[in-house]
């Protein structure tokens, strides 16, 4: 299989704070690579640096053939205006991951609270690859038919899952190359987790590559086909599928005891 997202010796965080160091971070064509690790330890900043939501520190960032940071050394603060710094020191564009397919659902799913779940899908981004396929417009029905019946309804009435689904939904609607879920079950009950992992599941059976976090090594390991932890802001193990063990296990090899 071929390398889609290629991530070689990244740091970053939040200036002057570093959270993550010489991360090396592959998925392959096709895959479903999971990213598991205790709260804080900068699962979503990494994932944050990847999409270029935040200026990496030092590192290369390759997807789908493209270089999508520009390497540099750090420059030294010039000014306490945050945001011409930050212009200064860009080197990357959001814009320019997104348009090579690398759609990020961010953690907590922000939508418009006042607009509706046909409001939200119609303005949701277009396939913006150069050749994406057309999307069905009923796919996220398809996926999430609960969306449906709730499809006049403002999203500030939505239920935590349903938040969660119509996020997910907008992602789809963009034809991604690979998609990034963030912690997408955070907060949702037993039942909604499990229709949650089948329309994961879907999306894997459509081809799509996905990055998925998630909290519980169970409900990683029935999806992926790597599991990746991170623990104090590197990549510590790189685990097989069938090297996976459960989230009690994995815990207690991690930190010793029962989490
Ligand atoms: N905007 C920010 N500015 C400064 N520090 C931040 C910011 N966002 C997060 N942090 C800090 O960065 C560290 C890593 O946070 P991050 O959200 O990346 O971890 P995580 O592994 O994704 O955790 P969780 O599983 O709880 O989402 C934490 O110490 C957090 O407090």
């Amino acid at each position: 299989m071929t390398v889609l997202l290629e991530v070689v010796g990244l740091s970053g965080g939040y200036e002057p704070v570093q959270i993550f160091k010489d991360v090396d971070f592959a998925v392959e064509d096709g895959a479903c690579a999971g990213l598991f690790g205790p709260n804080g330890h900068g699962k979503t900043t990494l994932l944050r640096t990847i999409s270029g939501l935040i200026d990496p520190w030092s590192g290369s960032i390759v997807f789908d053939g493209i270089q999508l940071n520009t390497p540099g050394e750090r420059r030294t603060r010039k000014s306490r205006n945050l945001n011409y710094d930050l212009l200064v020191r860009r080197r990357m564009d959001p814009k320019k991951v997104a348009r090579a397919g690398l759609i990020h659902v961010a953690q907590g799913s922000p939508l418009f609270p006042e607009l509706t779940v046909a409001e939200t899908l119609s303005i949701a981004p277009a396939p913006a690859r150069a050749g994406g396929r057309a999307v069905d417009p009923d796919l996220p029905f398809s996926l999430f038919p609960q969306l449906k019946e709730r499809r006049h309804s403002k999203t500030r009435f939505l239920s935590g899952g349903e938040r969660q689904m119509l996020a997910i939904a907008c992602g789809m609607l963009a034809a991604p190359r690979l998609l990034i879920l963030d912690e997408p079950t955070l907060g949702l009950s037993p039942k909604l987790r499990l229709e949650l992992a089948s329309a994961i599941h879907a999306i894997r059976q459509a081809g799509i590559p996905i990055i998925l976090v998630d909290q519980d090594v169970g409900f990683l390991r029935d999806l992926v086909d790597t599991l990746h932890v991170f623990d104090h802001g590197s990549i510590s193990r790189v685990l097989s599928k069938a090297e996976i063990p459960d989230h009690e296990t994995l815990m207690a090899d991690l930190f010793g005891g029962v989490h």
